[in-house]
């Protein structure tokens, strides 16, 4: 029996899990107001700050040892899905952000500091970073800049798993479509399991909750240079307060159904106008796959929603049947793949 401590920190809490092999024996999703957050410039600055709140929390509940701790891995350079060690080579990579600034940076760096005091391995699972797009997928339409693959690899690669085990089959043996709906939006389609392409939510594809996605470049190359913004301020405008926080104010979903409830138009117009464009970035990618679809999975947290998912099969239910697993899998995930490391049933990577 092995005991492994989970850590998958996001851009306002850090959820927390410790399991008996793939029995969860207690969590815990800390939340981070924020206004505790905003004292820290960069993402790394909250490493102590989170690491004490991990800390405290173990202690609270008495936990005195593990066997390994596994952390939602972060921005690294594109690499095979996968579990991998955390070493000195990726903490180093996880410190600056290669490919850029994301809360999941800290899930290595965490998960080796307290590996190191129990004096044991840490490890990452499918990172953001995980990257299995064809080359054709890459050209962007300017040489300078190619397209890369930045998705939510963990929990699509899980609940495309957890599709083909729920219906019998092998994952190697589907073509699917994944739409992960969260806080960001990643549609990923399957080939055979292996994820061909990708729309990168911090960049194109559907506008979400509090991103833009993929904007006019005309007009957004005239707004870097008129003069009112400098590259953090106009990067936060696109990844933060873009998408529903830009039109309405709000990153959560159910505050915009509540307003369409009370038959306020433009939350309608705005939250039909998601749901339109992430239809048309599903079937941009059932054509990636030559039509041949056996499923749409609708995952991430507004996959919750009634409303969302109906407007979007009313568009895309041609194309394949739709399956929704609302939420996450990410905390059995990183277990799972720890496990199948100390199990040796796979050997961990080194990055
Ligand atoms: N029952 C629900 N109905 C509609 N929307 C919901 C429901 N539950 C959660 N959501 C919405 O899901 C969104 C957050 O999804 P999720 O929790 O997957 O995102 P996250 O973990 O913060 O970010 P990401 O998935 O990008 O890493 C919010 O807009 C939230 O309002
Ligand atoms: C950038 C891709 C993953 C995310 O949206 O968090």
């Amino acid at each position: 029996m092995f005991k492994i401590l989970a850590i998958n920190p996001g851009s306002t809490s850090t959820k927390i899990a410790v399991f008996e092999n793939k029995k969860l024996i207690m969590s815990e999703n800390l939340n981070h107001s924020v206004d505790e957050l905003k004292k820290y410039n960069k993402i790394v600055d909250q490493l102590e700050f989170r690491y004490n709140s991990i800390m405290g929390w173990l202690n609270e509940n008495n936990f005195k040892s593990f066997d390994s701790i596994v952390g939602r891995g972060g921005l690294l350079k594109p690499i095979a899905s996968g579990t991998y060690t955390v070493d000195d080579n990726m903490i180093s990579d996880l410190r600056v952000g290669v490919q850029g600034e994301h809360a999941s940076n800290l899930g290595g760096l965490i998960a080796k500091k307290i590996a190191d005091i129990f004096q044991i391995d840490a490890y990452i699972v499918d990172p953001v970073a995980v990257d299995e797009i064809e080359d054709i997928a890459r050209i962007s339409g300017m040489p300078e800049i190619p397209r890369k693959s930045l998705l939510h690899a963990l929990n699509v690669k899980a609940v495309a798993h957890r599709l083909a085990k729920d219906l019998g089959n092998s994952l190697e043996e589907m073509n699917l479509i994944v739409a992960h709906l969260g806080g960001g939006i990643s549609i990923v389609p399957l080939q055979k399991g292996k994820m061909v392409d990708v729309n990168n939510a911090n960049e194109m594809g559907p506008f979400s909750p509090e991103r833009t996605g993929g904007l006019p470049v005309g007009d957004l190359a005239k707004m870097a240079f008129s003069g009112n913004y400098d590259l953090a301020t106009l990067k936060k405008k696109i990844t933060r307060e873009g998408g529903l926080v830009g039109y309405l104010n709000t990153n959560d979903a159910r505050d915009v159904e509540k307003l369409i409830e009370q038959g306020n138009k433009k939350a309608k117009l705005v939250y039909d106008a998601m749901a339109y464009q992430i239809a048309k970035e599903i079937g941009a990618m059932a054509t990636v796959l030559n039509g041949h679809v056996d499923n749409i999975v609708l995952t991430g947290g507004m996959a919750y929603s009634q409303y969302l998912t109906d407007k979007i099969g009313s568009y895309v239910g041609f194309i394949a049947e739709i399956v929704k697993y609302p939420g996450e899998d990410e905390m059995i995930a990183l277990a799972e793949g720890t496990l199948r490391v100390l199990n040796k049933e796979e050997e961990a990577k080194t990055y």
